[in-house]
């Protein structure tokens, strides 16, 4: 294929965008992908992919969270990446000139440096140092003509629910360009897919009717961090972010509430009942204009303020609700009323900068009778401190005494959101409890994943010209899988995933109904015979590079989180409980498993005792 449509994002007739963040460039590597990259050409190992086409296997090797589940996420900005990776004349002039070891003036040949010193009356040779010419410009030059028109990307579905040791990506290619690929597509991956397995357990545990809003901007690791966690969280499941820049550069839902600060600015000074309404009009955020026009437009209210005065009276005097609180705070009445006007259809109050049961609740109530009275139905409230699980019943109660008191239909159901340091940990001690929250706002534990700072993904050579390549260690989980493989995800007869399997690329593939062996790759007494009532061939291609394979469409997020949220439903309940879940079974064919032990014999050096 011609270079220069590759290099601008073009394969198979279709444009892939840049990457996301302009950040991710070819010079997002580790240095060390460059000094290998180097050696690989100096020893002619580079160029073509019929001298050293190899495979790397992008995986990771444990669950994070304790669980036994991972959504994959991050592929789409691989590809982005893959299809866009060409590097500018600046990027190769920064390279030529910043790398160790490269020097601007000096020519072919190797030069030797001697140092002296004088010691006493004789000359010592102090040092004896060679300066190689290390970066020739040849490879500034393979650099420059560099894309990704000669790699091929296999790749599991994105949003796909994946398992340990099971190749999420596999790059084929020459190994000069996987080697430069191996960092950026593991940083890729590695985040992504850890918050938005995050995000999918957050919903595991909150269930599925309540509404999740991520709202960790502020608290993420950077711009990128707070860009990367709202994409990769409604991937897993949220339903919306706080975040702006996220929802115009991905479509995702935008809801919010409003701060502490816009109650507080409001300064109403603790007056008696009767004076309430003068000492509002006193106020330095006196509200200009109180009025609100019905929502059907057929009449006007020319003071909401005095409404809602008039409501809170009614409420402190029903016989419902008597006694449960005194004079409420009045600048935060102000605060609430002064926000209903602005957004009358979907007001939504923060009811804990004074206190929830005796101020924000009830001027919450007085605003939205006043907003019903006008045919406007409020939203709910947010709590954002204290025991969210007592306070959101006891605020369930009072919405309820209001329905039936003042016959209110649908008051009950106002909608209560929980915020302030949730995690899953609280979600889950809240079930245990009991609580009447609808939706809860998330922020800190979730984008910084706080319970595991990092997924662990590796990127490992499995195959090179050819030949099956495997990395052994004394840690056994360590051990890479070698050869390029297929993998296959087998179901049983209730529907359920039942087992994960590699076979090596020319095995057949499993058939429905037919008995297979699978095997645990390490632990030889580890095996079953699986007769599959669905089979699904994990791997598909990307990016064909300028082969004529056909290429997978890059589907819109919100048909990623789709297939995440039906991933997760259709897998066996064990397999998803917090405590102690029963791992996923992760196997080979009994012909890989075979080679893996042969090649594993092969390569370790037997040791000698003396
Ligand atoms: N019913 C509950 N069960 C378990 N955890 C809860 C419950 N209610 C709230 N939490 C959690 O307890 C923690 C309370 O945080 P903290 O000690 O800072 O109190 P606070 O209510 O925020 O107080 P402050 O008013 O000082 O901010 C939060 O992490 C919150 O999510
Ligand atoms: O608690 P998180 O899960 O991180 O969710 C986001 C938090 O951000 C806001 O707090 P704010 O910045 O006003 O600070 P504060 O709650 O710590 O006072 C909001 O009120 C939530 O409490
Ligand atoms: O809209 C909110 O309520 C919100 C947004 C970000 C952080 N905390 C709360
Ligand atoms: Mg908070």
């Amino acid at each position: 294929m011609d270079q220069q449509v590759i290099a601008n994002g073009n394969c198979s007739g279709r444009v892939v965008e840049g990457p996301t963040n302009p950040m991710v460039t070819p010079l997002l590597t580790d240095l060390y992908q460059f000094t290998m990259a180097y050696a690989y050409w100096k020893a002619n190992k580079h160029q073509e992919r019929a001298v050293s086409p190899c495979g790397f296997d992008l995986y990771f090797r444990k669950n994070p969270f304790g669980g036994e589940y991972t959504v994959f996420a991050g592929l789409e900005e691989c590809i982005r990446l893959i299809a866009n990776f060409k590097f500018t004349e600046d990027e190769i002039s920064f390279i030529r000139e910043s790398l160790p070891g490269s020097c601007e003036a000096c020519d072919e040949s190797t030069s030797l440096f001697l140092e002296f010193v004088f010691h006493g009356n004789s000359l010592l040779i102090l040092k004896r140092r060679t300066k190689y010419r290390i970066w020739q410009d040849g490879f500034f030059d393979y650099l420059r003509g560099l894309d990704c028109s000669e790699v091929e990307v296999y790749s599991i579905a994105e949003g796909s629910v994946v398992f340990p040791k099971v190749p999420l990506l596999r790059i084929e290619g020459p190994i000069a360009v996987a080697q430069l690929l191996e960092t950026p597509l593991v940083n890729l991956v590695n985040y992504a897919s850890l918050v938005a397995t995050n995000a999918a357990r957050h919903r595991f545990v909150a269930g599925k009717s309540k509404m999740l809003l991520e709202f960790g901007l502020r608290r993420a690791q950077g711009p990128d961090g707070g860009i990367s966690a709202s994409k990769y969280c409604y991937l897993g499941g949220f339903d919306a972010t706080s975040n702006v820049a996220a929802g115009r550069l991905f479509g995702i839902p935008l809801r919010g509430t409003h701060s502490h600060a816009f109650v507080s600015s409001y300064m109403v000074g603790l007056v008696n009942l009767s004076s309430k309404l003068s000492s509002c009009l006193q106020s330095p955020d006196e509200i200009i204009d109180k009025s609100l026009r019905s929502a059907d437009g057929s009449s006007s209210c020319e003071d909401l303020v005095s409404l809602a005065q008039t409501w809170l009276s009614k409420i402190q005097w029903s016989s419902s609700l008597r006694g449960i609180f005194g004079e409420t705070n009045q600048s935060e009445l102000a605060a609430f009323t002064s926000y209903a006007l602005a957004f009358p259809i979907s007001f939504l109050a923060l009811v804990d900068t004074y206190d929830v049961m005796r101020s924000g609740i009830p001027n919450f109530c007085a605003v939205a009778l006043a907003l019903n009275d006008l045919g406007y139905k409020a939203v709910g409230i947010r709590l954002d401190s204290g025991d969210l699980a007592y306070l959101s019943c006891e605020a369930r109660k009072f919405f309820r005494a209001i329905e039936k008191e003042f016959g209110v239909p649908g008051f009950g159901k106002m909608s209560i959101t929980a915020s302030n340091d949730l995690n899953e940990e609280t979600l889950d001690a809240l079930n245990k409890q009991g609580h009447e929250v609808d939706a809860y706002g998330i922020g800190t534990y979730l984008v910084t994943c706080y319970a595991q700072a990092a997924l662990g993904c590796v990127f490992k050579l499995v195959e090179i010209n050819n030949q099956p390549r495997i990395k052994l260690s004394e840690d056994v989980s360590k051990v890479s899988i070698p050869c390029k493989k297929r993998s296959y995800r087998l179901y049983g007869r209730e529907g359920y995933p039942l087992v994960d399997i590699m076979t090596g690329g020319n095995e057949p593939s499993p058939k429905v109904g037919e008995r297979i062996l699978c095997r645990h790759p390490f632990n030889e007494s580890k095996r079953a015979f699986v007769v599959p009532q669905q089979v699904e061939e994990l791997l598909k291609c990307y990016w064909p590079g300028s082969s004529d394979k056909p290429r997978e469409d890059l589907p819109p997020l919100k048909d990623i989180r789709d297939r995440c949220i039906k991933q997760l439903e259709r897998m066996r309940p064990d397999h998803m409980r917090r405590l102690n879940p029963t791992p996923y079974k992760v196997s080979v064919s009994a012909k890989l498993y075979d080679f893996i032990h042969f090649l594993w014999l092969n390569e370790a050096p037997v040791g000698e005792l003396q």
